[in-house]
């Protein structure tokens, strides 16, 4: 239990650090490298101290010799540029970057409970409880809606890129897919096998409604622990995906089969809005949001 006079204290610290209010240059000197927490494409993500106030973080470091080999300089700055300016309780939160001659790094906020995809895993039977996913589709939803609306389709949402906070909240993260989509309809491939929808299997333009998709697909997986359309083969999985064949084993209630084919829907206008699933009776039913 944390007390007053601790928090008081941090506050103090916090309040009478350089950076309080004022422009102020971060570099990695400010932070004491603590445990490591993974290991991403570019570089690693270690859990670190910011030096004066003690704030725990998490610094993902990027190797620039990586990202140049890898000619990911235009998608790294993109990751970079479109969380900085994402703000919502349930999206990792950029904190600010800097760099040094050979590194990026990335200061973010920590994610005690680590990979979602491991609470999974560690789930009684590998799945979760329909009231453990009703908060989770409904955060998950939540960030999501307010990506589109600010112009961010995500377009990699599935269980390896959602952190969880130390008191159990979910945190959207890995951007590295995102892109920028001021009205404008799109064509490249990309996301997960599993996760893709098929307007990008039939390589159509897409918009948004790409990330609905996924939420079909992640509410599945978190009922079911896999996702619906995991076959043997690339090709198999294609089939299923553009033949929208889904199989429900019978402990999945009536209400969330009835959200899931709302969301797996072939024509991307048809799926349900982001509203209509937070509001969905069985969402409903299971979870209300602490603020309400
Ligand atoms: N903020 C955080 N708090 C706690 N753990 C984290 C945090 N960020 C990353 N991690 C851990 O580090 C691992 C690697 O980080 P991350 O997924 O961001 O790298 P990446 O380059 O995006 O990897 P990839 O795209 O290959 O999945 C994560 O899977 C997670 O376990």
């Amino acid at each position: 239990m944390i007390a007053t006079k601790d928090i008081l204290e941090f506050e103090t610290k916090v309040m009478n650090h350089e950076a309080y209010g004022n422009p102020y240059k971060w570099s990695a000197r400010d932070f004491e490298l603590g445990p490591g927490l993974g290991r991403g494409k570019f570089g690693h993500v270690h859990m670190a101290r910011e030096k004066k106030t003690g704030y725990l973080v998490a610094i993902k470091t990027l190797f620039k010799s990586q990202i140049t080999k890898s000619n990911c300089e235009r998608q790294v700055m993109r990751e970079i540029e479109i969380q900085s300016h994402l703000k919502h309780p349930n999206i990792l939160r950029l904190l600010t970057w800097c760099h040094d001659e050979g590194r990026i790094y990335l200061i973010v906020e920590f994610a005690a409970g680590g990979e979602l995809y491991k609470h999974l895993t560690n789930a009684p039977h590998g799945r979760f409880s329909e009231r453990q996913a009703a908060k989770y589709i409904y955060q998950v939803v939540d960030a999501v809606e307010y990506c589109h609306q600010h112009h961010v389709i995500h377009r990699d949402i599935k269980p390896e890129n959602i952190l969880v906070a130390l008191n159990g909240d979910l945190k959207l993260a890995d951007f590295g897919w995102s892109v920028h989509a001021p009205s404008e309809r799109r064509k490249t491939m990309c996301g997960t096998l599993d996760y893709l929808p098929p307007e990008m299997i039939k390589r159509e333009v897409y918009d948004v409604a790409v990330d609905h998709w996924c939420l079909g697909v992640l509410l599945y997986e978190f009922l079911v622990g896999k996702p619906p359309f995991e076959s043997e083969g690339q090709d198999k999985t294609y089939a299923k995906i553009l033949a929208i064949d889904v199989h429900y084993p019978s402990y999945v209630s009536p209400g969330a089969k009835d959200l899931i084919s709302k969301l797996l829907r072939m024509s991307s206008k048809e799926r349900l809005s982001l509203d209509k699933v937070k509001n969905h009776s069985w969402v409903q039913q299971l979870y209300k949001p602490r603020n309400l």
